[in-house]
């Protein structure tokens, strides 16, 4: 059939537009960069003036570790570089180190990037850790817990920062519960958003949250990171941010498979709409505050991971709605997707717990009981009714219309 004009054009319109988008995006860093640059040579490209009287009166640059070589722990480590603080890259695999440390390039996961020259590399943890203000863990959550344990012995005044965002296999602990039980003295806290890697390293503007009960580890964190494209707000509802993370990895999968069936928008958000009813009420039912899920930990994270082919979680839901089976579709990914592990963790807690999680259980029975995802997706569409923001309607069972 005929496209009519009008649509034809609109079509063509919106496929030059997003062509074009990614130009400007990139165009936008660029000029804040230029701007920074032109402003203050030499300091860190801090933009908060309280921030900048903290930096003033800093004796000496921060120093921070960062675990795990992947695209986001090198993103964190060469933003905090970027910013003036001395910073070392551990890597686990000697010859990528020895690489790093001669090209400046992660070639396996951020090929394209240079990264900053004053960023060290190392695969000796004992001295990626020793006498740091700050190490940051971006380590997979299943390496998580022997990570802590390996710098266990170093560890004498440094903050744990945990920028993971997954739930432990078979214990369901969040990073923070791990930290508490290997290192239980030492400050820490979580850091979570909508941060796709590979945009942080294209400098296209964006925000986290660091969640922590101290203050002076929150203004030690947005000391080290926030600069003039990475904004970073501070919270002390640390199951919250944490969960956001976490969670919202389980409807990125949930989402990629969807547009494998070509859906439409108002589906997308219903998907997204109700997503963030199920993560906030787990959340609550985990002594969360349900306000936090409407921060960039939350909603923020939610939209970004639903949104783009970046994801990982939503690249794996999209390979299994387009009919691979969950081993080849891990295979081919070749990268971290925690959703898979969280589904699990989730749907059997929420299960446990008599928690309402309609979109869990159907991903997980698609996932893991091999169910037809057509019939799946009509028998959510025929639950009873719902009120729809509970905190601000309870929901009560009605009666059904037989
Ligand atoms: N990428 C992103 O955009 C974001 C990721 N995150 C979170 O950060 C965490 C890490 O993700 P990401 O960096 O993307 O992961 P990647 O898949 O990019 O990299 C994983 C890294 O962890 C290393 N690793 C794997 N197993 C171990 C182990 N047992 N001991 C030590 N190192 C290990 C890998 O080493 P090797 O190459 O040798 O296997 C690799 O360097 C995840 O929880 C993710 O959810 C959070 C925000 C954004
Ligand atoms: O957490 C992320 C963005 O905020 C990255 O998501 P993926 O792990 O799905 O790539």
């Amino acid at each position: 059939m005929k496209k009519p004009q009008l649509a034809t054009n609109l079509s063509e319109n919106l496929e030059k537009l997003n062509v074009n988008r990614e130009k400007a995006s990139k165009l936008f860093a660029d000029v804040i960069e230029k701007a920074v640059k032109k402003s203050k040579p030499d300091t860190p490209a801090v933009l908060e003036t309280d921030l900048d009287n903290q930096l003033a009166n800093q004796p000496a640059p921060l120093k921070i570790a960062v675990l795990g070589g992947g695209s986001f722990g090198t993103a964190m480590a060469n933003l905090s570089s970027k910013n003036g603080c001395e910073v070392t890259l551990w890597v686990r695999d000697k010859r990528s180190v020895k690489s790093m440390q001669k090209t400046h390039i992660n070639k396996k996961y951020l090929p394209d990037h240079k990264l900053d020259e004053r960023l060290q590399f190392t695969h000796d943890l004992q001295a990626a850790v020793k006498g740091k203000d700050l190490i940051f863990v971006a380590v997979p959550s299943a390496a998580f817990r022997e990570t802590l344990q390996k710098i266990a012995p170093f560890i004498s005044a440094q903050a744990i920062v945990s920028l993971t965002k997954g739930m432990e296999k078979d214990t369901f602990a969040l990073m923070s519960d791990v930290i508490a039980d290997e290192l239980p003295n030492v400050a820490f806290g979580v850091m979570s958003g909508p941060n796709l890697a590979k945009e942080i390293m294209n400098n296209m503007p964006s925000a986290t949250v660091i969640a922590s009960q101290s203050a002076a580890l929150r203004l030690a964190v947005q000391t080290a990171l926030h600069s003039a494209f990475f904004r970073v707000f501070a919270s002390d509802d640390l199951i919250g941010v944490e969960l956001g993370g976490a969670l919202k990895n389980i409807y990125a999968i949930a989402m990629g498979m969807a547009a494998a069936y070509d859906i439409g928008e108002n589906t997308k958000a219903m998907i997204l709409t109700r997503a963030l009813a199920e993560m906030s009420r787990f959340g609550v039912q985990a002594g969360a505050n349900p306000l936090t899920f409407l921060g960039l930990s939350g909603v923020g994270d939610l939209y970004a991971t639903c949104s783009s082919t970046l994801s990982r979680n939503y690249q794996i839901g999209n390979m299994l709605g387009r009919g691979m089976s969950l081993d080849q579709a891990i295979k081919k990914l070749g990268q971290t997707a925690e959703g898979i592990n969280t589904i699990q963790q989730v749907n059997e807690k929420a299960m446990k717990a008599g928690i309402y999680m309609p979109i869990t259980h159907a991903l997980h029975d698609i996932i893991y009981e091999d169910k037809a995802p057509l019939g799946v997706a009509l028998n959510l569409m025929e639950a009873g009714f719902r009120s729809d923001v509970e905190f601000v309607m309870p929901h009560q069972v009605q009666p059904t219309h037989n």
